[in-house]
């Protein structure tokens, strides 16, 4: 198991962060979602040690989180949401230093730094100050500074924030290569639903301190049997009105369209349906549910 966590509590004064979470992540890359407040970068600062937990207890990378702090920090890069950049240091320097603080020799942090930087793209800058950088840059050096170790775990908290679309493509193309290419895994904590998607294979759901669902996306997105996504030979628009007269809803959606079935009608209203509109139906299949409505859906059942 990547990541399991056993009862974790943990309280800041009145504030309960982590209500008794307890969940069993297995390796691969795994977004981490949740509204404001659910704990999401308390978990974070637990699986690291950062923080001393209430009660409960847990494994990273199968080592305790209690006893075993200073391993896990070797096995495992962390890119925060907060700007922690010191003004002054040349780009290299600043990821060397990364290293070193995870017990890197100078030497070799420093070789490790400057293959990094190149492969976040910040070759060219690796000799700036790191304060001139843009904001798709620090976020990139953010990235170099979490893998110079190269860490068996990847956590990365809100890594697109703030970002243009170009930055933010950049950054996702970069997670998608360290998890799928470099074999790392990722924890990947995200407001942005298209982000996690564009990433991850599995998905963990936070509320109140608490784990609401968990799972392979795949697996979580769930066939609807009266909703369907129909791709047709012809008339699109045409057909779309003739559904319509036979009391289905259809829009269109890209290339094809997504059909929801009159109340206690099954499929073959579709095929009727094409038979009077002369339009071929090229595929059909079940509508599976999105991304969000699986994590809309674990928060109603929470309220
Ligand atoms: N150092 C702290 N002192 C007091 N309360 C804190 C501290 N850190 C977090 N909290 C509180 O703990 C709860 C969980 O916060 P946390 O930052 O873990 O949530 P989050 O899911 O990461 O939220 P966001 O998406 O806004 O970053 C919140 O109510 C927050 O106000």
């Amino acid at each position: 198991m990547l990541i399991e966590l056993d009862g974790v509590r943990k309280t800041y004064g009145r504030v309960t962060a982590l209500d008794g979470l307890s969940v069993a992540l297995p390796e691969g890359a795994i977004g981490l979602l949740g509204p404001n407040g659910a704990g999401k970068t308390t978990m974070i600062r637990c699986l690291l040690g950062l923080i001393a937990l209430d009660s409960g207890g847990g494994r990273v990378l199968g080592m305790d989180i209690r006893e075993r702090r200073m391993d896990i920090r070797q096995a495992v890069g962390f890119a925060t949401e907060d700007e922690c950049l010191f003004p002054g240091l040349m780009g290299v320097r600043f990821v060397a230093y990364a290293g070193e603080l995870v017990g890197m020799a100078p030497r070799d942090a420093l070789r490790r730094a400057h293959e990094v930087l190149d492969y976040v793209g910040l070759g060219e800058a690796r000799y700036r100050r790191v304060e001139s950088y843009s904001t798709g840059m620090k976020q990139r050096l953010k990235i170099a500074s979490a893998i110079v170790h190269d860490p068996r775990l990847l956590i990365l908290d809100e890594p697109t924030n703030g970002m243009d679309p170009a930055g933010r493509e950049e950054i996702l193309g970069l997670a998608r290569d360290l998890s799928r290419s470099k074999g790392m895994s990722l924890v990947f904590s995200s407001h942005l639903l298209p982000d996690v998607e564009g990433v991850c294979d599995h998905v963990m759901v936070m509320g109140r301190g608490r784990l609401l669902a968990q799972g392979r996306i795949d697996d979580l997105k769930r066939p609807h049997d009266d909703e369907f996504e129909v791709r047709v030979k012809g008339d699109l628009a045409a057909f779309a009105a003739t559904l319509a007269g036979r009391g289905a809803e259809a829009k269109a959606a890209e290339d094809h369209l997504l059909v929801k079935l009159p109340k206690g009608e099954s499929a073959g209203v579709l095929w009727d349906a094409a038979g009077r509109s002369g339009e071929q139906i090229r595929a059909l299949r079940p509508r599976r549910s999105t991304l969000e409505e699986i994590f809309l859906g674990a928060l109603a059942e929470q309220s």
